[in-house]
């Protein structure tokens, strides 16, 4: 079969859309604007400038965001302007390439990492307009940023590598001051989710929405919780983030100073359920192209991702079996297509695997 291919200069202006990217009444936008949500901003500087009231305010506007609905915005985070401005550039400079450049990069089944658009193949229906490029970061190898890039798209592009590493790089740095504070509204401690996160082995994406001329009929991206640990996102100044809280859905402002941070499915497990991962999605519009930046957290693949201690007692049982990163991955980049229910979902699939080789070694041995 030839597969159509999502060009985006071809798409953007037609009226009618192919069927694969409607979405069903009920889960497609509604006419009606969103309401929009008002999260707390929480001063992430200020928590770790030593001012013990300042600390202890983040830490409880962050817990109790993440108890409600696991989503807060982040300022005053040390991100340099300049920077974010420049990995904002390199979106465009990359996704207003001509297909077949971007095509250098083409993700492959199965695997995380690359140039994807709608019609790169995993899915046949419900499709999210969109394109992305993503790709690992790990703070134990510098250069994986850098080396993936030149390799995949060639020698002309390591400047935007050099950019998105240091991007990467700061937001690991980010990301672990946020650990800090999860650690201590959970009451473990500042250092335990850190020590945990300090080698990590993260998702960096770029996500570029071009515009649609039906954007009541599709969606960028559908509802989902992310299965990664922590997301720092950064959207442009065109909106199209919501987040489902109360029942309904509510949309995020766009803030240039602001970074929006989720819980993603893995942290859950490891509070023990006790953090909400954040069931989002994105919308599209008929008049510009939106680009949002997403820095996903994840353990190192083989850590066996459980709660503390201190989070499980007889009222608060383990709310979700032992597993590592590598196999939930490998769930939903090869059996499930990440939605608001994967965590569940994996679980039970982890259980009956587990349970399988239980009964599995009397005979092998
Ligand atoms: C591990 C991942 C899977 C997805 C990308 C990511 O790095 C983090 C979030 C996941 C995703 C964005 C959730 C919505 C559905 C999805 C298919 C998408 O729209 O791209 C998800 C990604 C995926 O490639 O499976
Ligand atoms: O573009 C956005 O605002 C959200 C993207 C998202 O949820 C994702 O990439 O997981
Ligand atoms: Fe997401």
């Amino acid at each position: 079969m030839v597969r159509p291919v999502f060009d985006a200069a071809v798409l953007s202006g037609r009226s009618d859309i192919p069927s694969q990217f409607i979405w069903p009444e009920g889960e497609s936008p509604t006419p009606d604007a969103a309401e929009e949500l008002h999260v707390p901003l929480i001063n992430i500087g200020g928590m770790l400038s030593g001012d013990a009231a300042a600390a202890a305010e983040v830490t409880r506007l962050v817990g109790e965001a993440c108890e409600r609905h696991g989503f807060f915005q982040v300022v005053n985070h040390g991100i340099d302007a300049e920077l974010l401005a420049d990995a904002h550039r390199c979106v465009d400079n990359f996704f207003t390439m001509p297909l077949p450049e971007k095509q250098r990069a083409l993700r492959r089944p199965g695997e995380s990492c690359g140039y994807a658009s709608s019609f790169t193949g995993r899915f046949a229906s419900k499709l999210p307009w969109k394109e992305t490029l993503s790709f690992r970061s790990c703070p134990s190898d510098p250069a994986l940023v850098v080396d993936y890039i030149v390799a995949t798209l060639g020698e002309d592009h390591r400047r935007l590598g050099e950019v998105y590493a240091r991007y990467c790089s700061e937001m690991s740095r980010l990301s672990l001051e946020i650990m800090e504070v999860l650690g201590e509204s959970l009451g473990v401690g500042r250092a335990h989710y850190r020590r945990f996160f300090e080698g990590n082995d993260s998702i960096m994406r770029l996500n570029y929405y071009p515009p649609c001329q039906r954007p009541l009929e599709t969606l960028g991206t559908g509802p989902h919780c992310d299965p990664t640990s922590l997301t720092i996102l950064h959207q442009d100044n065109v909106g199209g983030l919501q987040v489902h809280t109360e029942g309904r859905w509510r949309s995020i402002r766009p803030r240039a100073d602001a970074f929006v941070v989720n819980i993603g499915d893995t942290f859950m497990a490891l509070s023990n359920g006790r953090y909400k991962s954040c069931l989002h999605r994105a919308v599209v519009n008929s008049r510009v192209p939106r680009k949002s930046l997403a820095f996903f957290l994840c353990p190192e693949m083989d850590k066996v991702v459980a709660p503390p201690g201190t989070l499980v007692d007889a009222s608060n049982p383990r709310a979700y079996p032992d597993f590592t990163w590598r196999s939930l991955l490998d769930f939903t980049q090869k059996h499930y297509r990440a939605d608001m229910k994967t965590l569940e979902v994996f679980s039970s699939w982890i259980v009956q695997q587990q349970q399988g080789q239980l009964a599995l070694q009397p005979a092998m041995t």
